[in-house]
């Protein structure tokens, strides 16, 4: 069955007044899209996890700033580059860990630099948009085929959080090797973990993966070790939101903990990423923002509470794995390995 079936639908679609988007947070139980019709609109989507997943993020604002230039009445360009100012950095505000936001954003941004007219800058924003989008699909696709290699027919391999087709363009990051492998017909199985508290492994990466008929096991966050120990996985793969300068990952909460195993079991840990999910001006994980969320997805599950009234909370939505934990960052560009520092260097300086 090959994946460009069109199998999983796109997360978000730009519809020339609005843009249509796939609400993550009522999957798998329900497959509902909603009308995104202003930058507000846009905003609390990103913020609400209704769309997630840095890559999606990005192509979503890149969208959102579009549409919000759509509908600027002004024909003075210094009036309009003043409301793009605004809506920019009211967009950025949104989340504060995925680099792809602000790399997405500044694109936009960069795209008016000399448009002549208000007209030809609101052009220039949906082109810059749709080619993000466009870009996004055939990069995804080559970081599957730079780390299918990475495994062998009838691998277990472990990942968390969801890394896939609709946290990106399509095909996803870290789930882009199972969908390939499926199309080559090469067995793998995935091992998930739920990833709380809003559980993008369970209602996300196992609804994806069973749709593409991708052999999948989802398992609690704490069963981790024992999985890895009595399921004999290969290798662990994830995602990520902001990788620094060095190598540091920041990707969802948990990742860190099965970088860690994975230095324990003496398997390898890959991170799967954009080019676009690289932040060369962030030194070192320590510099890297972690978002905080709101306590009640943690005191609260299903709507249930399950913890005492008052309880103190610590929310951290992503953690930072120090690049030395990490065996390789599996690019389109290829599979970076080793002194990260200045591989990052020679990809950036474009000599990959
Ligand atoms: C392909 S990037 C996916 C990345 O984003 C997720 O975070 P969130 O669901 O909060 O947007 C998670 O860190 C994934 O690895």
């Amino acid at each position: 069955m090959s994946f460009t079936n069109t199998i999983i639908p796109r997360s978000v679609e730009w519809k020339e007044t609005y843009i249509r988007l796939l609400d993550q947070q009522k999957l798998p139980a329900v497959t509902e899209y909603i009308k995104l019709e202003s930058v507000r609109d846009v905003w609390e989507a990103i913020k609400a996890l209704k769309v997630r997943g840095a890559p999606a993020i990005g192509i979503t604002a890149a969208f959102g700033l579009a549409l919000a230039a759509k509908q600027y009445e002004t024909e003075n360009l210094d009036e309009f580059h003043s409301q793009l100012t605004r809506d920019h950095d009211y967009l950025a505000s949104s989340r504060p860990t995925a680099v792809n936001l602000f790399w997405a954003l500044g694109r936009l941004v960069k795209s008016v630099q000399g448009a002549v007219s208000v007209n030809e800058a609101k052009t220039n924003l949906l082109h810059e948009a749709i080619q993000i989008q466009v870009e996004d699909e055939a990069t995804c696709r080559r970081i599957g085929e730079n780390a299918l290699p990475l495994f062998k027919d009838g691998d277990s391999v472990m990942t968390i959080c969801n890394a896939g087709s609709i946290a990106t363009a399509r095909y996803g990051t870290a789930l882009a090797p199972f969908y390939l492998a499926k199309e080559k017909n090469i067995h793998l199985s995935v091992y998930a973990c739920e990833t709380r508290p809003v559980l993008q492994g369970a209602r996300l990466t196992t609804w994806e993966l069973m749709q593409a008929d991708v052999d999948v096991t989802l398992i609690t966050d704490n069963m981790a070790a024992h999985t890895i120990f009595s399921k004999g996985i290969s290798a662990i793969i994830v995602g990520a939101d902001r990788i620094a300068a060095n190598g540091d990952t920041a990707n969802k909460i948990g990742t860190y903990n099965l970088a860690l195993l994975a230095g324990a079991f003496q398997i390898p840990f890959y991170v799967a990423a954009p080019l676009s999910t690289f932040d060369p001006e962030t030194k070192s994980g320590a510099d890297i923002p972690i978002e905080e969320r709101d306590s009640k997805e943690i005191t609260h599950f299903g709507g249930q509470q399950i913890a005492p009234d008052h309880v103190k909370v610590f929310n951290p939505a992503f953690d930072v794995t120090p690049h030395h934990l990490i065996k390789g960052i599996i690019t389109e560009k290829g599979v970076l390995s080793g002194d990260y520092q200045s591989e990052i260097q020679r990809v950036f300086k474009g000599e990959a």
